[in-house]
């Protein structure tokens, strides 16, 4: 059997963690998946060049791995010449990248390691909302700069508590969100497809909105609902000028669930107060990207899932995913995204 995986390119040293926890997330690490594979006979292809993967391996790869960090669009084309293809595995959460549909026509399955990082991203997504609300950015740059303009940082600079907080998706990682805020004292309106029973609701203290309302009364937003056809654009140029003046927006979901030129305007008109979080631009952006120069934002796409802890927990699904497929049993339930029609 042939496995092909696409990874963020290794370090150019061999990383050695205090932790003692393994790199698994790029080329180097592979996953774990070289001694399983490579122990049994089979042909593991590790490479961080996607073109390449999609050139010289795909057509005869019977497992392709991607995640979304380093996504490989794969696209109904790409999947009609992948004659071989059985098993489309993604290491991470959110398979977007993937024409799930053309998959399960074509015979080929879908899955991702549900849940496995979670708690990277919820952490995450409280991190990026403090900064944005205490303005942390500028004022680092402020240190950096070798400045010392105290007024000009403080004129943006507002507490946490007390604020009402709207979180659009409600799922592993809005209701981790909303647990990790309750002891800062604010506010939680949320937003999602089903609404939860009242027992989470009090849990997780978060009150149910239709989307309208719960955009008209937060002071800040959290994204963390899925990419599909219909959150792609969910906030657009309307959506966002009916944000309060000066609230924030925070994206640890996907770019494209934001409308990228509305939001640079809103950013640029201050009708925001600030935005953190996935854009959708091509990686790394180009230094003329209107994104790179644009101020009070932070612009950290890249660590939100992918903490060591959670490289162990989905290098475990992966390979807990890959012992299923050799052995012909099917794979965990809430792992699949698509299976063949
Ligand atoms: N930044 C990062 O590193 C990561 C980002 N993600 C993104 O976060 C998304 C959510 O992940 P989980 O919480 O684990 O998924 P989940 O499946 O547990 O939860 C998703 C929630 O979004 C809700 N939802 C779906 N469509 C919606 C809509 N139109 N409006 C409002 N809510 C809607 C669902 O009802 C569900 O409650 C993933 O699909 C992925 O795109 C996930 C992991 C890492």
């Amino acid at each position: 059997m042939k496995f092909v995986a696409v990874l963020y390119p290794g370090p150019a040293e061999q990383h050695v963690d205090h932790s003692g926890l393994e790199l698994l997330g790029s080329t180097e690490g592979a996953l774990g998946l070289a001694k399983l594979l490579e122990s049994e006979g089979h042909e593991l292809v590790v490479l961080s060049d996607r073109d390449r993967a999609l050139r010289d391996h795909l057509a005869d790869a019977h497992v392709f791995i991607t995640t979304p960090f380093w996504p490989t669009y794969l696209t109904a084309d790409d999947l009609r010449r992948a004659e071989r293809l059985e098993l489309v595995l993604t290491a991470g959460v959110g398979s977007d990248h993937v024409d799930a549909e053309a998959a399960a026509e074509l015979g080929i399955t879908v899955a991702e390691v549900t849940g496995s990082n979670v708690v990277s991203v919820a952490e995450h997504a409280v991190m990026q909302l403090l900064a944005l609300v205490r303005n942390y950015l500028p004022a680092y740059q402020q240190v950096v700069d070798g400045r010392w303009d105290i007024a000009d940082i403080a004129a943006r600079s507002h507490d946490i508590e007390d604020k009402t907080i709207g979180i659009v998706g409600m799922g592993q990682i809005g209701q981790r969100i909303a647990l990790r805020l309750r002891g800062f004292d604010v506010k939680v309106l949320y937003n999602t497809r089903h609404r939860r029973g009242s027992t989470d609701e009090a849990v997780f203290g978060a009150r149910f909105k239709h989307l309208d309302d719960l955009v008209a009364q937060s002071d800040a937003i959290v994204l963390s609902c899925p990419l599909t056809a219909e959150t792609k654009g969910l906030f657009d140029e309307r959506r966002l000028r009916a944000m309060r003046p000066g609230s924030w927006l925070v994206n640890i979901a996907r770019g494209q669930i934001v409308d990228t030129d509305a939001l640079v305007e809103v950013l640029e008109s201050g009708h925001l107060g600030g935005y953190a979080g996935d854009v959708w631009y091509p990686q790394p952006a180009p230094p003329d990207h209107p994104w790179r120069t644009m101020p009070g934002h932070a612009l950290t796409p890249h660590v939100s899932g992918t903490t060591l802890e959670a490289q162990q927990r989905y290098a475990a699904g992966i390979q807990d995913s890959v012992r299923r497929y050799l052995d012909g049993d099917p794979l965990q339930e809430d792992y699949v995204v698509a299976r063949p029609t």
